[in-house]
């Protein structure tokens, strides 16, 4: 059979609080190394402290906790964020927590191992959770952190600084490996009038929908960066013009067809899209340039469609 307890550790108050159907914790039996808990504790409290990184940090508590408990698996997940981290193979006895810090939810940890969990075990455990506390709760900061600092707020895609770091990459990578890249920029038309006219509740809406529109034509690959405004630029790594070419006539036909509506009433909603690929002796501002230069061909070119060179 197996066996699941479920735990909450209420880090701020300092103590365990079991749900109603865990049992009560154990006193440490007498047998219980208490100077190797506390060796393991000064080495997770040092290890613990080189990293910023999520997945590390829960690797290096997972190496101490393995090596200390015989734990087989360490399952951490946290919803809302999309987060899910597993290590290890997934065992017959497990044990998770719910974990909050400051009214903050912090996720959910479960352990696994061969053998059942004793009292003293789960004691253990909890212990050398509350080592995992400030790490895990630093990690998670610095990851918001990191993608505040590279997405846009509103649609979540990249921001500009993004697009520059991808763009350098995938530049450098084109030019090593003599493959091709293409860029798509596209800009909503007469953007300003929905906006005007419904209101800029429905403007971003519109925009939220355009980036869903313009993600259900891509690969999973492609990346997705928001220039500013209602500007979009989509990076198509190792893409030839033909294939560049249909994407964006692609995303052109979604947007075209795509059912916007706010309060009931349809609005209809179309872009201008410039494309480019990479000519040899391109870099990255070049490429950007003559991409944007193509998209304002497209707008006085009546709209509604894609300028490719
Ligand atoms: N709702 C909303 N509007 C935005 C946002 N960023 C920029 N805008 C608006 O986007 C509009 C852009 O207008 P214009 O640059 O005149 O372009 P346009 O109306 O799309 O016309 P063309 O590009 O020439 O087809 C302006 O009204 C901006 O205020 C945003 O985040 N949300």
């Amino acid at each position: 059979m197996t066996l699941t307890q479920g735990n909450t550790i209420d880090f701020d108050s300092a103590r365990l609080k079991l749900s109603e159907n865990a049992s009560t914790v154990a006193v440490l039996p007498a047998q219980t190394n208490l100077i190797s808990l506390a060796a393991v504790q000064d080495k997770l409290t040092q290890s613990l402290q080189t990293s910023l990184e999520l997945d590390r940090i829960l690797e290096l508590f997972f190496q101490e906790l393995r090596a200390y408990l015989g734990l087989d698996c360490l399952d951490y997940r946290l919803e809302g964020r999309n987060l899910h981290h597993r290590i290890g193979q997934p065992s017959l006895h497990r044990c998770s927590y719910r974990m909050t810090h400051e009214g903050s939810f912090l996720g959910e940890i479960q352990f696994g191992r061969k053998k059942r969990f004793t009292e003293a075990h789960l004691k253990t455990l909890e212990t050398l959770l509350g080592n995992l506390l400030y790490p895990l709760r630093n990690a998670l900061l610095y990851r918001e952190a990191v993608y505040c600092a590279h997405n846009d707020s509103l649609t979540g895609v990249g921001n500009r600084l993004a697009m520059d770091r991808a763009l350098d990459r995938e530049v450098r990578l084109s030019i090593r490996n003599r493959s091709t890249l293409s860029l798509l920029v596209l800009d909503i038309d007469y953007f300003k009038q929905i906006n005007d006219q419904y209101g800029h509740a429905c403007g971003d809406d519109a925009l939220k929908a355009v980036v869903n529109c313009i993600r259900n034509c891509l690969r999973g690959a492609d990346d997705i960066f928001r220039m500013g405004g209602e500007e979009f630029v989509i990076l198509l790594g190792d893409t030839a013009a033909n294939e560049a070419r249909m994407v964006a006539e692609r995303i052109r036909c979604a947007i075209e067809e795509m059912q916007f509506q706010t309060d009931g009433i349809s609005i209809p909603i179309t872009a201008s899209l410039g494309v480019a690929t990479r000519r040899p002796d391109e870099g990255i501002r070049e490429i950007l340039d003559r991409c944007d230069k193509l998209m304002y061909c497209a707008k006085r070119a009546g709209r509604n469609r894609i300028a490719a060179q």
